[in-house]
């Protein structure tokens, strides 16, 4: 396509679909959680280092997204996907290659990081997060087509990706930023297992075998309370075990989201059309929650 061409079919509605800005808490909020409890256990900071993770994270989240919709476009499945890049640019290899500009610039920022501390985990603990996102949708694996998206995301957005922030900070890991990642991993893997309510046919014809799939929408709706509830009960239980202050309780107030979520799901599971905003309410619960318990950690040494 021209640039000329390119200007006159430039759709800004179809470009904010595909881009899906409020997705991009994804990769905000486990740099600033693991960044918030360093700070809450250390009292210092690091702004340098925690910027240029944030750069990373979106770029290597830009990756995720455009590469996705490469790989989807090779199965097929994206075929009532109007917000797909590739449909949006209309070049299947420019977006191939513009996604591998995104990764590259990504583990350029985090190796910046590495450089600076003269120490290759960060950047071997994000490797390990990208080749996990990679086995979700890249051939030969696309292991989200056998249902396995949920718990790759939860250990990729969760344990790695909060442990690899935390390590930028401080060259160390804490028990208290793993479990306090469980809970970001886990409003994450919502947001993904709320993406499937409306593609259930379109994922059936293509052979994925999503979670609801396999369940089926009412089944899956009723199980939806139950990982709505985790990020809650990780910090309830981080507090009782003494490893979290009591102000990360703090993420109660986005318990209103949360009963939004589970009714909205149960009232429209079978109905795609009315469903198919789901995963941003669990991106907007997502959005809250995490806000709120990294202040839980932020304010521990504010109040000090
Ligand atoms: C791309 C993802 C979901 C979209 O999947 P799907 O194909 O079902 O949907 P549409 O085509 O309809 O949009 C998310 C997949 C997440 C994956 C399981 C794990 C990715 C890990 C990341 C690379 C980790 C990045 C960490 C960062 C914060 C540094
Ligand atoms: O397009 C989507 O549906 C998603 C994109 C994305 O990057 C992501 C990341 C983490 C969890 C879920 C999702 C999506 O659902």
């Amino acid at each position: 396509m021209t640039t000329t061409n390119f200007v006159k079919k430039f759709d800004g509605k179809r470009w904010l679909a595909a881009i899906k800005l409020p997705i991009y808490s994804v990769a905000i909020a486990p740099i600033t959680l693991g960044t918030a409890v360093a700070y809450c256990d250390t009292g210092r900071w690091l702004p340098s280092h925690f910027w240029s993770f944030i750069g990373a994270a979106v770029c290597i989240l830009t990756w995720l997204n455009t590469s996705n919709d490469v790989f989807d476009d090779d199965t097929g499945i994206d075929v009532n996907k109007d917000s797909s890049y590739v449909k949006v640019v209309g070049n299947k290899v420019l977006v191939f290659w513009a996604s591998n500009a995104f990764l590259l610039l990504g583990l350029a920022g985090i190796g910046a990081i590495a450089w600076w501390q003269q120490d290759w985990t960060v950047l071997g603990l994000i490797v390990l997060a990208v080749a996990l996102g990679y086995s979700y949708q890249g051939p030969p694996f696309r292991l989200g087509y056998l249902g396995l998206g949920e718990p790759i995301c939860l250990l990729s957005f969760g344990p790695v990706a909060v442990a690899a922030a935390y390590y930028a900070q401080t060259q160390t890991v804490s028990p208290s930023a793993l479990v306090a990642s469980l809970a970001v991993g886990s409003s994450t893997s919502l947001i993904l297992f709320c993406s499937h309510f409306h593609q259930v046919a379109d994922d059936i014809a293509a052979g994925k075998r999503s979670p609801v799939v396999r369940l089926g929408t009412q089944r899956a709706a009723r199980l939806l309370p139950w990982i709505v509830a985790s990020p809650f009960a990780v910090v309830a239980i981080g507090v009782v075990l003494g490893m979290f202050s009591p102000w990360t309780l703090l993420i109660v107030a986005s318990a209103p989201v949360a009963v939004e979520l589970v009714r909205h799901v149960n009232a429209e599971h079978a109905r795609p059309e009315r469903v198919s905003n789901c995963k941003f309410i669990a991106a907007k619960l997502h959005i809250q929650s995490s806000i709120l318990l990294c202040l839980g950690f932020v304010l521990v040494q504010w109040l000090h």
